[in-house]
């Protein structure tokens, strides 16, 4: 997480009277993050984390977010639960934004991915969306791709300033990606933000998934297009052929793929690709000066866009 608002031992110490975890022991913001402000809180009933939703959390959606993350602990994907207050109320304000208390996750994300990351992970993402399927509401997602052409316009008067050209490449990728995007895929509870730095683990295994605020109802096979853009490109661009035959087996193990999602493996990745394009972008020419936060470079993913718009079928995935 960033810290976009800061929070004061004194409002803090009022905040923590309507919850019964005891009185206040120690509280720090966390750097890491784009999205809210999150703080590690530790009080008289142990560690948790604080969560200040900001700008692209819609308010009325929270409950959503609460629900589902109840819903998958209560089938033992190991995720934040959300805590009550003395009035069973989950979702209160603190210093005019929606906060929340969630539990606090033991483990590690990987600063370095490894190949032997990336089949736990498949099967924790598998996991996930069988253990979202008899989660009914349903949330639209905000960032799929009836969303793509007006974020890229958000960012056109400043885009070719990050490089030269790319608003015009940006436009030419959607006008390809649009028109073949497959909309009768299997479809379910997605997290569909699941970074290395949403999941962590102990000991080879995942130990937890968290930051479920882009999680929405969408295609299944979408996520793991997520992932292999997230989890199986090395720091230098390059695709890994491995990680990624890794992650699908760790995924299938749970949850084979229908042959139709296999096949839409590369239009799926381009999307994902462009969809975490397009945000950095904006966030790179919108980000508040001052904000405790890290840019995080549109650039990358321009990268593997372009490795995903060459790839014919997936066989250009090892598979
Ligand atoms: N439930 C949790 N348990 C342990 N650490 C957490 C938890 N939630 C968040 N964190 C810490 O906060 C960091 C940022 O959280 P994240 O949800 O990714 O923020 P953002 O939504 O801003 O991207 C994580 O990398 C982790 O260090
Ligand atoms: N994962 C996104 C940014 C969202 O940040 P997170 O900390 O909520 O995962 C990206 O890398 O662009």
């Amino acid at each position: 997480m960033a810290v976009y608002t800061d929070v004061s031992d004194e409002a803090l110490t009022a905040f923590l009277r309507d919850y019964d975890l005891g009185g206040l022991v120690a509280f720090r913001g966390i750097a890491e993050g784009v999205e809210n402000s999150n703080f590690s809180l530790r009080t008289g009933a142990g560690d948790f984390i604080l969560t200040l939703y900001e700008k692209r959390v819609d308010p009325g959606e929270l409950p959503w977010f609460i629900g589902l993350m109840r819903h998958l602990a209560a089938r033992n994907v190991s995720c934040p639960l959300p805590v009550a207050g003395r009035d069973g109320e989950p979702l209160r304000v603190l210093n005019n934004r929606p906060a929340a208390i969630t539990t606090f996750l033991p483990g590690v994300w990987p600063r370095r991915v490894r190949p032997d990351h990336c089949r736990p992970l498949g099967e924790a993402l598998a996991r996930l969306h069988l253990a979202g399927r008899d989660y009914p509401p349903e949330r639209r997602n905000a960032l799929g791709p009836d969303s793509w052409r007006p974020l890229l316009d958000r960012s056109r008067d400043g885009g070719d300033a990050v490089q030269p050209g790319l608003v015009a490449e940006l436009d030419q990728a959607l006008d390809r990606i649009l028109p073949a995007w497959p909309r009768a895929l299997p479809r379910g509870q997605i997290h569909a933000d699941l970074f290395p730095d949403n999941v962590f683990f102990l000991q080879r295994e995942v130990s937890g998934l968290i930051d479920f605020y882009f999680a929405c109802t969408d295609l299944l096979a979408y996520d793991l297009a997520v992932c292999v853009n997230a989890w199986c490109f090395e720091a230098d661009g390059q695709f890994n052929v491995t990680k990624a035959r890794a992650l699908v087996a760790g995924y299938e193990s749970v949850r084979p793929l229908g042959p139709e999602e296999r096949d839409a493996l590369p239009v799926l990745a381009q999307g994902s690709a462009i969809r975490f394009a397009l945000t950095r972008l904006f966030d790179w020419l919108n980000t508040p000066p001052g904000a405790m936060v890290t840019r995080k470079d549109p650039m990358d993913y321009v990268r593997r866009l372009r490795f995903h718009l060459a790839v014919d079928g997936p066989e250009g995935y090892g598979l």
